[in-house]
């Protein structure tokens, strides 16, 4: 008789779903990918009395997470309920029962990742995450295996599906913002509560994992600082476009020398850039190493069966560890000490879009701003507004540091002749 390898699911939502349709549907690739049936024998969920059609039997449903937990027979844990404390405490008890852990949860993992891969090491079992990151793009495994002999320098990625969805629909379909969130959520995208999404916090997390791994450094949330799309407004986008660039929420992480800098923010980047084609919920991530130079890797970043892909993907592997008695965490321990750029080492172009009155003298007393910090400009777009009492002027320049672009910035706040900066964003990407 056929062996079966049991797997205990924390959560049936939008992806927990799409794991279980997979392992049912290609039950053939599977069982002979690792010599064994694969069966989910336990759910947890919530609420007992949902609608679930004839997806699973009453009997494999609990809101006893022991039942799961506990249960001798469950080999392999997938978390997918999402949520921070209760699946970080379910997924170490998980772990310290001896069982494997695979969970698509980058909450926990960009909070609590290292202490659990330090039980999961020190219990022998595998806790894999490919699903934290970009959703059904292998991109873990293609950093840490894959890219295993290179030095990796710069990463770049658009790594939230939602927001991504947001601002191509802005863009490309002239939408507002409030009514694509809603579509996003129902389409399954966004996260229980999308103000992660939205305010950056979602990629953040994804760019720690990112950087953590690619960069062997342990990076922590609070290394990476974070800005959302909240304030992006249609004239942004359309100035932006205007003078050759496509917006984007972009999580990246770069190093020079043994210093890392790791940000989120609504980046504007060069049509000609391959990232500024990534539309809607798809995901790309740009991945420069010092031998195999550049690289990209592309597909969806959200939704059920592309996630659950990743989720059962890593099933497999801990399927095929177990068969031969080995676990396969070593390769994520950090081996560097962090050290962050400071803001005078972090170098970038600039877009700024401002108002200012309209007289004689404007330009040469914003230039002679823009002088005496260091920061010169290398595309200039002015728009006459109210008459002409006012003047739209839109700036982008040329690299500068942080440390000087905040001081102009603050600047020009105080300058007379500016009414008010409107907007200002990085620009990444130019192509050499
Ligand atoms: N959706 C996506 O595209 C992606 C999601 N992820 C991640 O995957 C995880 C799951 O996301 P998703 O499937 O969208 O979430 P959903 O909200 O669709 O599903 C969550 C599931 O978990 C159950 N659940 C939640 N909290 C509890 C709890 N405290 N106790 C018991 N059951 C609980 C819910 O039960 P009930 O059904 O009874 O309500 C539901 O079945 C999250 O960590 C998310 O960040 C990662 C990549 C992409
Ligand atoms: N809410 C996330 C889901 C996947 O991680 C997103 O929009 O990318």
């Amino acid at each position: 008789m056929a062996q079966v390898m049991n797997v205990g699911l924390l959560g049936f939502g939008t992806v927990g779903t799409g794991v279980l349709e997979i392992i049912e549907q290609h039950q053939d690739k599977l069982s002979h990918q690792i010599g064994a049936e694969v069966r989910v024998k336990k759910i947890l969920v919530n609420d007992l009395e949902k609608d679930r059609g004839n997806l699973v039997k009453p009997e494999q449903l609990t809101k006893n997470a022991s039942e799961v937990l506990e249960d001798d027979e469950i080999d392999v844990i997938v978390e997918v309920m999402g949520g921070i404390e209760e699946a970080r405490n379910y997924m170490k008890q998980a772990l310290l029962n001896g069982k494997h852990v695979i969970t698509a949860n980058k909450d926990v993992m960009a909070l609590y990742g290292s202490e659990l891969l330090q039980i999961a090491n020190e219990k022998n079992c595998d806790l894999f995450y490919e699903a934290s990151v970009a959703g059904g793009i292998p991109i873990l495994r293609t950093i840490v295996e894959g890219l295993a002999s290179d030095r990796i320098t710069k990463m770049m990625g658009i790594v939230n599906g939602t927001t991504n969805y947001i601002l191509t629909q802005m863009t490309k379909e002239g939408r507002l913002f409030d009514d694509v969130l809603k579509e996003a959520q129902a389409l399954g995208y966004a996260e229980a509560d999308p103000t992660a999404d939205v305010e950056g916090l979602d990629a953040a997390r994804k760019i720690a994992i990112l950087g953590t791994l690619g960069f062997s450094m342990r990076l922590d949330l609070d290394d990476v600082s974070v800005k959302g799309i909240t304030d992006v407004t249609s004239q942004d986008l359309k100035y932006g476009d205007q003078l050759g660039y496509t917006m984007k929420l972009v999580g990246i992480a770069n190093r020079t020398g043994d210093k890392v800098e790791v940000s989120v923010q609504p980046t504007l980047v060069p049509h000609e850039h391959p990232l500024a084609s990534v539309d809607d919920e798809f995901n790309a991530v740009y991945v420069y190493g010092e031998a195999v130079g550049e690289t990209m890797f592309y597909g969806p970043g959200a939704g059920k069966l592309p996630t659950a892909t990743a989720v059962v993907s890593d099933l497999v592997e801990v399927l095929k560890n177990k068969r031969l008695g080995v676990s396969g965490n070593s390769a994520v321990i950090p081996q560097h000490e962090k050290k962050l750029k400071t803001d005078e080492e972090i170098h970038s172009k600039y877009f700024l879009r401002l108002h200012a009155k309209d007289l004689p003298g404007t330009f040469a007393a914003l230039t002679a701003l823009f002088h005496e910090n260091n920061v010169s400009l290398e595309k200039i777009l002015q728009v006459p507004l109210n008459e002409g009492k006012l003047a739209e002027i839109i700036l982008v320049t040329h690299e500068v540091s942080k440390k000087d672009y905040d001081i102009l910035l603050k600047r020009l706040e105080e300058e007379e002749v500016v009414i008010e900066v409107k907007s200002s964003y990085r620009t990444e990407g130019e192509m050499k």
